[in-house]
């Protein structure tokens, strides 16, 4: 045995996981001894727990981004060997189109969606468990940059960047909470979960994407590739987290936006932070239509998720759920959709878990749109025979108003491999689900809303069991959308009964008056 063999072995057998690499391999001495370098918190895809906090103390002078930076690049620092590139979605197998990541390129050859490939071989040689207690290890850490939800999974997003390039407001790590209340009182269930992506950094799941747009933009500028700036069409969300990172990383962003069609929560968040905003006379179709057109005649690089990049950090959310409910698989996860990147997001994340062996299966997943805005859901209905896209009517779910979704192809995928379903909500049924959800003591967004009817019908019809372990993805903070949620509960929405409206009583301010509504309340409610 080498000295570095026994070094690594003696201190592998006094770590408390006792990993090893999947298959004893020739390089199994340079893989144990990654473990332990990743105790100190370097690059390598080691799973060996940190030291405790207490022991480790960096020095006055330095800050996290410098120690990061050091440790990557010593000596000490492995080659680990995990890669990753663009290839044409679901390509066939024998296609050999590929890039590098470090291109600008959106699009196949032959015009089709690309997608960001793992070399899962490089992956393998480490087993489930080892990747389960390398993720564990990094959650609730500061430790650059393995504190973001995003980037304590870097292996698994861009193996290859440097920790010096990546733009992060440790994002993710979102809560997953149990909605005991609503889930016994609506809906006769007694495992139904809450994925919170909308507490984050701007307020939704995009900056689970961003954070890793942003960071690949940074590296290709870094490298003198022309991008002057990073463009996006949005529906509120996309352009408030582009905006902020963009800002965070000091590069350019202009957000073309649908004028009238985003709340003023939304619309606040890219002008506080700096972007060039356009507010263009069309909906959220044109503006994508306009903003592919732009970034294909200037260096403005595209941050919708057509861009696979996105899609990248989007995935953890799928992998955190799973490490909060310790690697046990739900049988459900309800996902609003509207571009429908975000569901090929969580299908990609649980099944990179399958097939790294973290897991032995993956959920199933459900599609919730708004009637109003259902490309996806006709296609569906039409058994995938007949996609045609829509005009997206006006929805109170206004960041999924969109009628021709991008990633109509993922979504398909991701719902054909995963027996997934996908449902539909009328503006009613939406804001009724939202209303009855607050009353529980939530505080959701409108998509949210058309998740949670969606899992109404599913109950309702059996489809989805009362114990089924069933997870909603809440997609934005419900604070971005109180315009909504006040016209309700003024009862102020044309052909709708707001039936679950709480508006406020007025009542003089006299100790006799006060004292008559509080009686008539306690008496209805006792
Ligand atoms: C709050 C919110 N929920 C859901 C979605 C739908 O996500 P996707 O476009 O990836 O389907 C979006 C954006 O489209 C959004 O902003
Ligand atoms: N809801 C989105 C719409 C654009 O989606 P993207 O994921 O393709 O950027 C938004 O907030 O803009």
């Amino acid at each position: 045995m080498s000295a570095a063999a026994a070094a690594s072995s003696s201190l592998f057998q006094s770590s408390p996981f006792h990993l090893t690499p999947s298959k004893p391999r020739r390089r199994s001495h340079h893989l144990n001894l990654n473990l332990i370098r990743s105790a100190a918190g370097n690059d390598s895809p080691a799973a060996s727990p940190p030291p405790p906090p207490t022991k480790h103390r960096r020095p006055a002078d330095q800050n996290i981004r410098q120690e990061a930076h050091l440790l990557h690049t010593s000596s000490a620092s492995p080659d680990h060997g995990f890669s990753a590139k663009y290839v044409p979605f679901n390509a066939d197998p024998s296609c050999t189109e590929s890039y590098s990541l470090d291109e600008i390129v959106y699009r196949s050859q032959s015009g089709g969606l690309l997608d960001v490939a793992h070399d899962f071989d490089a992956l393998r040689r480490f087993d489930g468990a080892h990747w389960r207690a390398l993720f564990d290890s990094r959650v609730g850490r500061t430790t650059w940059p393995y504190g973001s939800g995003v980037w304590s999974k870097k292996e698994w997003v861009l193996p290859e960047i440097h920790p010096d390039d990546i733009v992060s407001a440790f994002e993710g790590n979102s809560n997953l909470f149990w909605a005991e209340r609503y889930g016994k009182q609506f809906l006769g269930m007694s495992d139904l979960w809450v994925k919170h992506c909308g507490i984050s950094h701007t307020g939704s799941f995009k900056d689970l994407g961003m954070t890793v747009l942003v960071s690949q933009v940074n590296r290709l500028r870094r490298l003198g590739k022309p991008v002057v700036g990073v463009g996006c069409a949005s529906t509120g969300d996309t352009s408030a987290a582009l905006s902020a990172y963009g800002a965070a990383a000091g590069i350019p962003s202009i957000v073309f936006l649908p004028a009238n069609r985003i709340s003023i929560a939304q619309l606040v968040q890219p002008i506080a932070n700096g972007a060039f905003v356009l507010s263009i006379d069309t909906d959220f179709d044109g503006c994508m239509q306009l903003i592919r057109e732009v970034t294909a005649e200037l260096p403005i690089y595209l941050a919708n998720s057509l861009n696979s990049l996105r899609l990248e950090g989007q995935k953890t959310a799928a992998i955190e759920i799973l490490q909060q409910f310790d690697w046990e698989v739900p049988d459900w996860v309800i996902v609003p959709g509207g571009n429908l990147g975000n569901i090929y997001a969580f299908y990609k994340g649980f099944h990179m878990c399958k097939e790294l062996g973290l897991v032995d299966r993956i959920p199933r997943l459900v599609c919730a749109q708004a009637a109003n805005a259902n490309p996806l859901y006709l296609y569906y209905k039409s058994g995938w025979n007949d996609f045609k896209p829509v005009k997206a009517n006006t929805t109170f779910a206004s960041a999924i108003q969109i009628g021709d979704p991008v990633s109509i192809d993922r979504a398909v995928y991701a719902l054909r491999n995963s027996n997934g379903i996908v449902e539909e909500a009328t503006e009613e049924e939406l804001m009724d689900a939202m209303a009855q959800a607050d009353s529980t003591g939530m505080f959701i967004c409108p998509h949210t809303g058309v998740a949670l009817t969606a899992l109404i019908k599913l109950r309702n019809s059996g489809i989805i069991g009362p114990t089924d372990r069933t997870v909603v993805v809440s997609t934005a903070h419900g604070l971005k959308f109180t315009q909504s949620k006040t016209d309700y509960h003024s009862r102020d929405i044309k052909d709708m009964a707001c039936r679950f409206a709480n508006p406020p009583v007025q009542v003089k301010a006299d100790f006799g008056s006060v004292m008559d509504v509080l009686k008539k309340y306690l008496s209805k409610s006792s």
